[in-house]
């Protein structure tokens, strides 16, 4: 099944109204490109990208956290249904940042997927193993875990409508990318666990691969069967870089 490749920025806690305008600005005036470009401010931007991209379909919007509650006394959390006041498609769960620093646990990720399905929003579900689960040869099972909780409670069919991104923790902002067959591996295991459950949902279901991700190391990345796009940090700052890792993506 051929699935269209997924780009997309994760910017973290980075950016000023300037620089991200600027940011914005360059990318824009980029070529179009057969694969689809996600960029991922903070909450206080999603309006500022979204109305710079207004006159443009090239670019989609991701958040990159929402709250798994519906609304009231959580000062501090915004909701999946505030998200729908902006032109936002995707929202990024699980990243291993808000796992490791905020504790959220397997499954506060799966009612936060649920929380966006509901609303049909694209959870960009991130998963992915530390080094020191790598090195004891846990890696699968850690993301398999990670997956499982989602699946348990929402069940196989939601991943039509979920992203997954297999995110190496000791991968990411150490400039220590996965091997291009490292993390080919590791989606060809995440993809047979899901072809357990339904081998159909497993052939559509789009896995994107973050860690370190440059525009020296996607192409190799890009060329694995199973690396459905990825997931920058670092490098999607960079308008040049990150344009150069679209290019690559095809
Ligand atoms: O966490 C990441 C994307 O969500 C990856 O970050 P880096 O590309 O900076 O390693």
């Amino acid at each position: 099944m051929i699935r269209q490749k997924i780009v997309a920025g994760n910017w973290k806690m980075n950016g000023s109204v300037e620089s991200i305008t600027a940011l914005v600005t360059d990318l824009l005036k980029a070529d179009s490109s057969n694969s689809e470009v996600v960029v991922s401010p903070s909450f206080p931007y999603l309006h500022l990208v979204s109305t710079l991209c207004a006159q443009n379909d090239q670019i989609k919007l991701a958040a990159q956290n929402v709250s798994d509650k519906a609304s009231g006394a959580f000062t501090g959390e915004v909701s999946a249904s505030m998200l729908e006041d902006f032109a936002v498609k995707y929202v990024l769960v699980g990243h291993s940042e808000r796992r490791s620093l905020y504790g959220e646990t397997d499954d506060v990720v799966a009612l936060k997927v649920q929380s966006l399905i509901n609303k049909d929003f694209i959870p960009m579900l991130c998963i992915g193993e530390t080094l020191e689960e790598r090195e004891a040869g846990q890696t699968l099972a850690v993301c398999e875990r990670q997956i499982k909780a989602v699946l348990d409670l929402l069940g196989v069919e939601a991943f039509n409508r979920i992203v997954i991104a297999y995110e190496p923790v000791w991968a990411i902002g150490t400039g220590l990318s996965a091997t291009a067959e490292q993390a080919q591996a590791v989606h060809s295991g995440i993809r047979a666990f899901l072809a357990s459950f339904s081998e159909s949902v497993a052939q559509r279901v789009q896995i994107l691969y973050g860690g370190s991700v440059k525009a020296s190391s996607s192409r190799d990345l890009f060329a694995m069967p199973d690396i459905d796009g990825a997931l920058v940090g670092g490098a999607s700052l960079d308008a040049k870089e990150f344009l150069e890792i679209v290019k690559a993506a095809g």
